[in-house]
Parts: C-alpha cells; sequence; structure tokens
C-alpha cells in the first residue's frame, strides 16, 4: 500500500490543532455547519483558525450558501472546500469562480445503497472543477457517524481523479485497507479517534500515523 496522507476533521480545540500541526498532519478539517456537533464557531473564531499556519487547512460545508463559503474561506484562510451535502454542478462551477484560485475544491460523495452504476453515473457528473473526491458514509447526519461504508464497492468503479477516503477509519479496520485496488491519497479520521466530539484523543491519532509508516 502506498503510504496515504491523512486529514484530521472535526477539530475544535487550538492546543490539538498545534499538537496536530507538529506531528505533520497533512490536512486539518474544521466543521462550517451547525446542526454538526464539531461546528467549529461553536469553538474557535474565524481569525483563530486563520492565524493557524498550515498549508492543509479544510472548511467543510453543507448546503450552505455560496456567498458564506466564500466569506469563511477569506476570513479563515482555508486552502481547501469540503462541500459535504447535495451541492449541484451548477452551484460548484459558480464557487469555483467566486473562490480565490489557490483554493482546491473536495466533493463528497456519500455511498449509501446505490449500485454501483449509479455511483459510476454519480462520480461521471461531477465538474472537471473538483480536484478531488471524497467517499463517505451516506446518513441523515451527513457525516461524522463512524459508520464505515462496504469499500469493496470502489473496486466496482473508476474514479478519475485523486480522492480521500472517509467514514469510520480506526485502528481496528485500517488493516481492511489493503482490499481497495485504486488506494486513496488521503485518509480522513474523525470520530473514532476522539473522546467526545470535537475533543480528539491525540495518542490514538499518533498510533494511526505509526500504523501507517510501518
Ligand atoms: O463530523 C461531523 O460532525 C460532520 C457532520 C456533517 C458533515 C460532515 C461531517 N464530518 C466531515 C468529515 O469529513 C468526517 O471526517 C467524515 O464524515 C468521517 O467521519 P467519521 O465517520 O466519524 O470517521
Amino acid at each position: 500500500m502506498i503510504k496515504p496522507t491523512i486529514k484530521v476533521c472535526g477539530l475544535t480545540k487550538l492546543n490539538q490543532i498545534q499538537e496536530l500541526v507538529d506531528l505533520k498532519i497533512d490536512f486539518l478539517g474544521f466543521i462550517f455547519y451547525e446542526k454538526s456537533p464539531r461546528y467549529v464557531l461553536n469553538h474557535l473564531s474565524l481569525e483563530q483558525i486563520s492565524e493557524t499556519n498550515h498549508p492543509g487547512k479544510v472548511g467543510v460545508f453543507v448546503n450552505e450558501d455560496l456567498e458564506k463559503i466564500v466569506e469563511i474561506s477569506g476570513k479563515a484562510k482555508l486552502n481547501f472546500i469540503q462541500l459535504h451535502g447535495d451541492e449541484t454542478e451548477d452551484f460548484i462551477s459558480e464557487l469555483r469562480q467566486r473562490l480565490n484560485r489557490e483554493i482546491k475544491i473536495i466533493k463528497v460523495i456519500r455511498i449509501g445503497n446505490q449500485t454501483s452504476d449509479e455511483l459510476q453515473k454519480t462520480i461521471n457528473q461531477q465538474p472537471t472543477t473538483i480536484n478531488y473526491l471524497l467517499f463517505d458514509t451516506d446518513s441523515k447526519a451527513f457525516g461524522g457517524t463512524g459508520n464505515a461504508f462496504d469499500w469493496n464497492v470502489l473496486n466496482d468503479i473508476e474514479i478519475p481523479i485523486p480522492y480521500f477516503l472517509s467514514g469510520g477509519i480506526s485502528l481496528e479496520n485500517f488493516n481492511q485497507l489493503t482490499t481497495i485496488n485504486h488506494q486513496p491519497i488521503a485518509l480522513d479520521i474523525n470520530s473514532k479517534f476522539e473522546i467526545e466530539a470535537g475533543n480528539k484523543d491525540l495518542e490514538k491519532v499518533k498510533e494511526f500515523i505509526s500504523l501507517i509508516e510501518k
């Protein structure tokens, strides 16, 4: 398995963010979705996020107003926008035009009980302006459920661009990732590495890093 990068998502604490920066975690995920128990603006200001000096700051949005995404991305100095809802092709194209050119777009595809043909169709319909896909488990909460989907479905489809894998990744199921033919460029970890929502268990994160580096 080629060594993937790591995204730790759902950060809310400055001291933990600093420790993750020191650990050279590749992506730091901040959730800008009010209904999430990890809604970052309940804990940190946009200024505090902007002062975090890291090239992989990802803002996670769910069916958010376009102007608000543009405003937050500027004020928080985000490097990536993760669209985790049902954003349309037109919305994404307009967002691309409005965002700073340096900011990359990650489009999430939530995997539920679609057939592989349906999934392929969804992937093929994505605008060419997106930079990455991210596969997560479908749920009413949109994300952060700790549930993994059947990763074998990824072997039945063609994934045209680099992708992040998420949804219930844990220390326990990490070894099953080897069954995926087209490997993700990044593993997105979240609720399986928490003491409570938004409060990360950094010892577990360190263990995960050492597993990946083996
Ligand atoms: O984490 C959340 O609370 C969340 C809520 C709504 C939309 C997205 C959310 N998280 C985004 C992520 O990228 C998570 O890392 C991803 O859903 C996987 O989470 P988990 O299944 O807990 O590992």
